[in-house]
């Protein structure tokens, strides 16, 4: 997290070298501009795809800090075997047959990368938001935050709102809308191990046939106090139809049409982020 704040805290023409293009969902810039009338959010963000390596877009990677590149790999290496470790173990949890199946599903497949910045909101913290409330179009996603101390995220459950506590040297993982599992276990690991580590949620919500419900979150902003956080999101094999996998249906209904994996995240990016709604368009009648 150290290269991240040194990569935010740089000046603003150094950051626009990395500054999102029109071809690319990638870069320094918002998250899901979708018109010039829309209220944005209070924060910057950069978002990578790290891994593969072949699949990086140099133009976005900062040169400075000069480490950043490094922090990122090693990071997203030792929180991807978690992750794949979590799914199997998620998997085991709801007794599929095959503990292995979610996990064959993301590993070694392409992860992204958004680090977000929330910059101190003296007027209006009440009012405004520094991320919308949004489910990640991801299988999993391992959220690290550098808060010291100042608390953001929140979840919503049973229509209302969660502060969830800002724990330095913790995890958060979300279910994304592939897996769509519940929400967000926090894994405190040693603090030092999390320096090398810098959203699977929706896709396992379809997945797992709705066994694992993905949780819709947001960020809200400090009135004095800046905030960071990384999440790193595992995505699914992308020449797979996204839908849920015959073991977790069992016999029973499926609950979500399938879809393309493409056709999914152009939607997804597509939209100004509204919570749930790209996930309901999948739902089908029971
Ligand atoms: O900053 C946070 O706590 C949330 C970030 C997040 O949800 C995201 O980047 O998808
Ligand atoms: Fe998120």
């Amino acid at each position: 997290m150290n290269d991240v704040a040194g990569f935010f805290g740089q000046p603003l023409d150094a950051k626009k070298e990395c500054a999102q293009q029109a071809d690319s969902l990638e870069g320094y810039g918002q998250a899901f501009v979708v018109s010039e009338d829309q209220k944005l959010d209070w924060a910057d963000m950069l978002f990578l795809i790290v891994q593969p390596r072949e699949a990086r877009d140099t133009r976005f990677w900062p040169t400075r800090p000069a480490s950043f590149g490094d922090s990122v790999d090693s990071y997203s290496l030792e929180a991807s075997r978690l992750a794949y470790r979590l799914l199997e173990l998620m998997a085991r949890g709801v007794g599929a047959a095959d503990p292995a199946s979610l996990r064959r599903v993301f590993e070694g497949q392409t992860q992204g990368m958004r680090v977000n910045y929330y910059p101190p909101c003296r007027r209006a913290a009440d009012r405004v938001l520094g991320l919308s409330p949004h489910t990640d179009a991801s299988g999993l996603t391992l959220l690290l935050q550098a808060s010291n101390g100042v608390q953001g995220l929140q979840v919503r459950k049973d229509g209302r709102w969660f502060a969830v506590d800002a724990i330095d040297g913790a995890l958060v993982v979300n279910v994304g809308d592939f897996l769509e599992v519940r929400t967000c276990c926090q894994f405190c690991v040693d603090s030092m191990w999390l320096m090398y580590i810098d959203r699977l949620v929706s896709v396992l919500q379809i997945l797992s046939n709705g066994k694992f419900t993905s949780v819709e979150h947001r960020a809200v902003v400090h009135p004095t106090r800046e905030r960071m956080s990384a999440a790193l999101f595992l995505y699914p094999r992308q020449n797979m139809r996204v839908g849920p996998l015959p073991e977790f249906v069992n016999g029973g209904n499926e609950r979500y049409g399938s879809t393309d994996y493409e056709e999914f995240m152009k939607h997804y990016f597509a939209t100004k982020l509204d919570g749930r709604k790209h996930l309901d368009r999948l739902k089908l009648e029971q």
